[in-house]
């Protein structure tokens, strides 16, 4: 595929008329995501835990971007009543989504701790949010235009490894693992939801995106665990190694909007330690790309979120 070397934020097309939802919009890549998004002229919902910390930034994003469609809507995806309660609203208030960027992602450190759902954190909230949004706010961008799924994977799906006996990491707690594990999930969604998608026929497409290591307010919860020598040697390589929030977010950008995008395409930094640059098409690992582990952590996502929607 040909190099997206030169795609930057102002070659995004214009979004006037789409209507985008951007989960964990108030801060990192959602932020800016959201903000360029608003800047080309899409009607921009940030989805959002706290929905003051959102008005603050829904206003400097319209003052930044003289765009007024910019509006807030409280969304905890560690709680699937909050998922349906978003979904609910979100059905009286739409007519049709046009994009849906599955932004939001936490990683947590020290012990395990769960969702109101009693999900293992990580897993619940990153994975079984997404999972059962998407499928909630799927007629609505059935009716889009052009509709797209954007899902957030990371380069730390590649050393993970999905356990189906002990999804929950219940019975060995490793949170850099269950991290993994949760952006594996979203990988795998990513590319079994576009699958499904197509066999039903569907206009929507799904895709996914990587930032490489980009600064964010997740990078330094990261390594805050590895004591204070490994503090100091992650600070040194944060300084030397992460690229700005804006670059970033230009992979999640190209999939969201770019012309030519096909359902099941996966954009990542294109850098000589893929970490850092501009977006291009990358691979994705075998695990993430085998029907069969798709169609195993589909068949448990429906059986634990109650949300049941294309069948394969
Ligand atoms: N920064 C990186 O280098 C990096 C690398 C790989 C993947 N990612 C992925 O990028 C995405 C964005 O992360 P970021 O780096 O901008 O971090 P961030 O912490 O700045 O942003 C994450 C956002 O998700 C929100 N969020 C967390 N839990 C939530 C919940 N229960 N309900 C609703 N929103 C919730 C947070 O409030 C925050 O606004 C995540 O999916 C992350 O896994 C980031």
């Amino acid at each position: 595929m040909a190099s997206m070397s030169a795609w930057t934020a102002a070659d995004i097309p214009d979004q006037t008329g789409r209507t985008a939802i951007i989960t964990g919009a108030n801060s990192g890549l959602g932020l800016v995501t959201a903000t360029e998004l608003a800047r080309h002229g899409a009607d921009v919902i940030l989805a959002v835990r706290n929905t003051s910390a959102g008005e603050t930034v829904a206003a400097s994003i319209r003052a930044e971007t003289r765009n007024a469609t910019v509006s807030v809507r409280q969304l905890d995806l560690a709680s699937l009543d909050s998922v349906r309660a978003f979904a609910d609203r979100a059905s009286d208030e739409l007519d049709r989504i046009d994009l849906l960027v599955n932004n939001a992602g936490l990683v947590i450190l020290g012990d395990r701790q769960t969702t109101s759902d009693c999900f293992e954190l990580h897993f619940g909230t990153n994975h079984l949010g997404h999972f059962a949004l998407t499928g909630r706010l799927l007629p609505l961008l059935e009716r889009g235009q052009s509709p797209r799924v954007v899902s957030l994977s990371s380069l730390s799906h590649k050393g993970a490894h999905l356990d189906f006996a002990d999804l929950m990491f219940e019975k060995t707690w490793d949170a850099s693992a269950a991290y993994g594990a949760s952006k594996l999930a979203n990988t795998i969604f990513g590319i079994e939801l576009d699958r499904r998608l197509r066999a039903a026929g569907s206009p929507i497409i799904s895709t996914l995106a990587h930032p490489g290591v980009s600064r964010s307010n997740l990078t330094p919860r990261a390594w805050e665990n590895r004591g204070v020598v490994g503090k100091l040697i992650a600070s040194a390589y944060a300084a030397m190694n992460t690229q700005p929030t804006e670059q970033g977010a230009l992979p999640q950008l190209y999939a969201a909007t770019a012309e030519g995008v096909h359902g099941g395409q996966f954009f990542g930094p294109n850098g000589n330690n893929e970490q850092r640059g501009n977006p291009t098409e990358v691979q994705a690992t075998a695990e993430a790309n085998d029907p069969s582990v798709g169609k195993r952590l589909w068949e448990v996502s429906e059986r634990l979120t109650h949300v049941d929607y294309l069948d394969a």
